[in-house]
């Protein structure tokens, strides 16, 4: 029952261990996915933006693009003869750079039919305008046709800009800042470049403004103030782009000191009636000038804004892989944990078990182990096998010991003190049907042997009769030398003739016995048998009974038998 417990609690150990480490793994399983999603959702987020921006920007830039080739075109339409070569090879480097960012577009961003759409929009206001490079402007009708054909182009253009722009905003909520910032950068650069174009008919032709044109100017007006306001509600971009805001605020200045103070310096002259103060092709060279830093804006801006978010990109990348690689160590730690403890100390503690299980049984152990062992437990190891040797050793001793307080060292039979003890036990079990029987031996005339032939002869004497004694008994008789010659039996006979048979075969084989004297003299001996019998009585009372008998037998001649019934 108790091997079983100890078993089984082995066992249990393993199990509890296998349950542990399934544990582990589960709860480190949820940890690391709880860990690895936070990291993943971050740096897909950052991805996200870095790509939802550089398309954002590849769409914006060719708007910019266009604002700017409106300008050459303006440039050139109002240009004199002598200025008409630089002003359209101004424009054709511009067209080139439109032309070059409309085929970056990928086809998933501006589907291609939108692209082609706005191409078909550009190519005829295009050629309105390339009508002005060989003639200068006369026909102010054909003019304004040629820079509104330019506009419509660019608004067919900002048509699509706006619907890509919300589809970035749905598909990434988290860019809303800055992608609305940057279009409305486009938009102010937009704004401002069609500000100009109200008053260039007008000058080129020394014509009052229309109040169609007054009111569009006040319209742009109040666009471009409401893109100031909305490019000052600056958004995290002010920690990454610390220069931002002086440049925004240095470039308005520039516009409000040169752009917006010649248009409202030509509008009062227009409303007074005088002269303007400068012609039409000064007017918009100047005017494109005072938008110089715009570009700038708007770059400085977009690559600043790419550059944190292809950062933050990074250094999402550089979390995730470092949560990766430390949930890897951790998990593989923990693995490793559980096998050393599970190998080098578990299974050698339960082998321990069972080796100290077999020395308290008695059994030799092999205290072998593996070199792999924690070296604690090889110490435990050692220490365990030291002491099932000692215990081996104090067993033996013990045993020794015992046998030698039991023993009568020459003949090897029961002494007295453990014949009387085992003899009274089995005298315990004796009954009326299978009653105890108690046989004293005494060798006769033991003195003279002694006498003639020494002691050592006598010695061996004493040696062949309890040879003798033990060839005739059966298992479980109790056989003992009661002191110098006397020698005694007892064992459990259910009748008196197996007795009798018993002690004549003991009597004659004691006859037969041939001895020698030191120079090899020949010589015999007899004994005499005293026997008693009984139950539930002491050992004390048979021996007197037995002694008794035996006296009888050596005063009636010796070589006999007495107290048989
Ligand atoms: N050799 C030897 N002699 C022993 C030993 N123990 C006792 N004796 C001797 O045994 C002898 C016993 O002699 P007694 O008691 O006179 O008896 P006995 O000579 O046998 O005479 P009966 O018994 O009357 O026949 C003594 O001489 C003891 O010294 C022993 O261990 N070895």
């Amino acid at each position: 029952m108790k091997k079983l417990k100890k078993a089984s609690s082995s066992a249990n150990v393993l199990r509890y261990l296998w349950g542990s480490t399934a544990a582990t793994l589960i709860l480190t399983s949820i940890l690391s996915w709880w860990l690895l999603s936070g990291s993943w959702a971050a740096w897909h987020s950052a991805r996200n933006n870095v790509i939802q921006f550089d398309n954002f920007y590849q769409v914006l830039l060719v708007s910019n693009d266009l604002a700017s080739e409106r300008a050459y075109a303006n440039e050139l339409v109002l240009s004199p003869q002598e200025k008409k070569a630089q002003a359209g090879a101004s424009l054709d480097n511009s067209r080139q750079i439109t032309d070059r960012d409309l085929a970056k577009i990928p086809a998933d961003l501006l589907s291609p039919a939108l692209l082609r759409s706005t191409i078909e929009q550009l190519k005829p206001a295009r050629n309105k305008v390339d009508q002005f490079r060989e003639v200068t402007l006369s026909d102010p009708v054909v003019a304004q046709r040629a820079i509104d054909s330019m506009v419509a182009a660019t608004d067919f253009y900002h048509e699509a800009l706006f619907r890509r722009t919300s589809e970035f905003l749905l598909l990434e909520p988290s860019a809303l800042g800055p992608i609305l910032r940057a279009q409305a950068l486009g938009e102010l650069r937009d704004a401002t470049g069609r500000l100009g174009a109200q008053l260039i008919i007008p000058v080129a032709t020394h014509t009052p403004i229309p109040l169609g044109n007054i009111e569009a100017l006040s319209r742009g007006k109040e666009r471009i103030a409401v893109l100031w306001w909305l490019l000052r509600t600056q958004g995290a971009e002010a920690h990454y782009l610390p220069g931002f805001m002086q440049q925004l605020e240095s470039t308005r200045d520039q516009f409000e000191k040169q752009g917006v103070a010649m248009i409202d310096s030509l509008v009062i002259e227009s409303e007074s009636g005088q002269p303007y103060s400068v012609d039409a092709a000064n007017f918009a060279l100047r005017y494109h000038a005072s938008l110089g830093s715009f570009n700038e804006l708007l770059d400085t801006y977009l690559a600043g804004v790419k550059k944190h978010y292809v950062y933050t990109e990074q250094q999402a990348l550089l979390h995730l892989m470092m949560v990766v690689v430390i949930l890897i160590v951790l998990n593989l730690l923990a693995m490793g944990l559980i096998f050393y403890v599970r190998s080098r100390v578990l299974r050698p503690i339960l082998r321990l078990n069972e080796i100290a299980t077999g020395i308290i049984a008695g059994k030799q152990q092999d205290t072998l182990m593996n070199d792999s062992t924690a070296e604690e437990v090889q110490e435990l190891f050692s220490s365990l096998g030291t002491l099932g040797d000692k215990l081996r050793e104090q067993t033996r001793l013990s045993k020794t010991l015992q046998r030698q307080s039991e023993e009568d060292p020459l003949t090897n039979l029961l002494n007295r003190r453990a014949f009387d003890a085992l003899g009274g036990n089995l005298l315990k079990l004796a009954s009326p049907q299978q009653p105890a029987w108690l046989i004293m031996m005494d060798v006769d005339h033991f003195k003279s042997i002694n006498d003639t032939w020494g002691h050592p002869t006598g010695d061996k004497v004493l040696v062949q009769l309890a040879t003798t004694l033990k060839k005739f008994s059966r298992p479980g008789d109790v056989i003992g030398r009661l002191g110098g010659e006397e020698f005694a039996m007892i064992f459990c006979s259910p009748g008196h003739e197996d007795v009798t048979g018993y002690t004549t075969r003991i009597q004659n084989e004691i006859r037969r016995l041939r001895f020698e004297g030191p120079k090899g003299e020949p010589f015999s001996i007899t004994a005499s048998f005293g026997v008693a019998s009984g139950w539930q009585q002491e050992l004390s009372d048979m021996l007197a009974q037995a002694d008794a008998a035996l006296y009888e037998a050596k005063n009636s001649g010796r070589d006999r038998v007495c107290g048989l019934p």
